[in-house]
């Protein structure tokens, strides 16, 4: 059943098509992955479907109701984490959560035991009585998590909520994510980060200049693409630098590991390199990873990200050239 459409969406800012006949719908139970660089219309889109903008043209359904006809219906069923989860740091965890129910309407009643099943579900439960202001950045995102889930919403909706987080925090929030969408509530999450969005969702549309270029399931986009060899190091950041400054192609690949675009016949010189360097190799094992290439403005070449770059700039589903 599908929980979220959107027809033939556009938005035109002051002279810009900020958004381009964007088509797609999102199921129950699904987490569909929207995945563009930094300025691709994501933010727009999403704001779009809070009822936060207004499409220029098209039509987005959330539950089968119209968000501009039939604003307050859909609203009814939409949970969302846009930019930042909005707290009150003064107050706690649980003072948050029942202004947040109140405002969606859940009875006194159903309240308490409604907190107590979303503080578990976030993993909150010893801290939901603690200030927000002692609250980490990750738990502070859960708790935006519980905020937005308050309701009992069909649809969740997330901008990019990984965003600051470190590795470790962003490999929690991904496994909650699924489990939200194992109750049965459609997900709909936006990132710039290809390997979040491989990890965490069912679907994914990539989108570029306000317009899809490729819509596909997670495992189609997988099988596109060339062999790599994933390496666990003491140094990832020194490693990517002198990868790169070797001509290799490498990527950061979560919590202490790389992944480096070559043929597992090149482990060895790639070891050797890194050891020699100071590095230290935990492990290096080939994987089957499929990835996007990382185009070159202008240039038609391709490379691996450097650090604090945007780390998906080309976007037309091609595939990456041999390492
Ligand atoms: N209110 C606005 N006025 C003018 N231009 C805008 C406005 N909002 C967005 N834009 C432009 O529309 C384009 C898409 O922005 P949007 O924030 O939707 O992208 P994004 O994919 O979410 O990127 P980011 O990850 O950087 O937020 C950008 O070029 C942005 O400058």
């Amino acid at each position: 059943m599908e929980v979220l459409t959107l027809e033939n969406v556009s938005k035109v800012i002051g002279s810009r098509q900020v958004v381009s006949n964007l088509s797609l719908s999102v199921k129950k139970g699904e987490v569909f992955g929207f995945l563009g660089p930094n300025g691709a219309g994501k933010t727009t889109t999403i704001r779009m479907i809070v009822c936060l903008a207004k499409p220029s043209s098209g039509r987005i359904r959330i539950k089968g109701c119209d968000v501009q006809k039939e604003r307050a219906e859909a609203l009814r069923h939409v949970g969302a984490i846009v930019e930042n989860p909005e707290t009150y740091p003064y107050l706690t965890g649980r003072q948050n959560l029942i202004h947040y129910a109140r405002l969606a309407g859940v009875g006194r009643r159903e309240m308490r035991q409604r907190i107590g099943e979303l503080a578990e579900l976030v993993g909150l439960e010893e801290r939901i009585d603690d200030k927000v202001k002692t609250y980490s950045l990750g738990m502070r995102q859960r708790l935006g998590l519980a905020q937005a889930l308050i309701g009992n919403p069909g649809l969740l909706v997330l901008d990019e909520p990984t965003n600051g987080l470190d590795p470790a925090g962003m490999r929690e929030f991904r496994g909650l994510v699924r489990k939200v969408a194992s109750t049965g509530i459609a997900v709909f999450v936006s990132s710039h980060l290809l390997g979040e969005i491989q990890q965490m969702c069912d679907r994914v549309a990539i989108i570029k200049n306000g317009r899809i270029v490729t819509e596909k399931s997670v495992t189609e986009l997988l099988k596109r693409g060339d062999s790599s060899i994933l390496i666990r190091a003491s140094r990832p950041e020194t490693a990517l630098a002198l990868l790169e400054q070797n001509g290799w192609r490498a990527e950061a690949a979560g919590e202490q590991s790389i992944r480096v675009f070559a043929p597992e016949s090149r482990v060895q010189e790639l070891i050797r390199l890194l050891v020699l360097n100071g590095v230290d190799i935990y492990s290096a094992e080939p994987s089957p990873w499929r990835s996007f290439t990382w185009s070159l403005p202008g240039t038609g070449r391709s490379r691996g990200p450097k650090r604090g770059e945007d780390r998906c700039v080309s976007w037309d589903g091609s595939l990456p050239t041999s390492g």
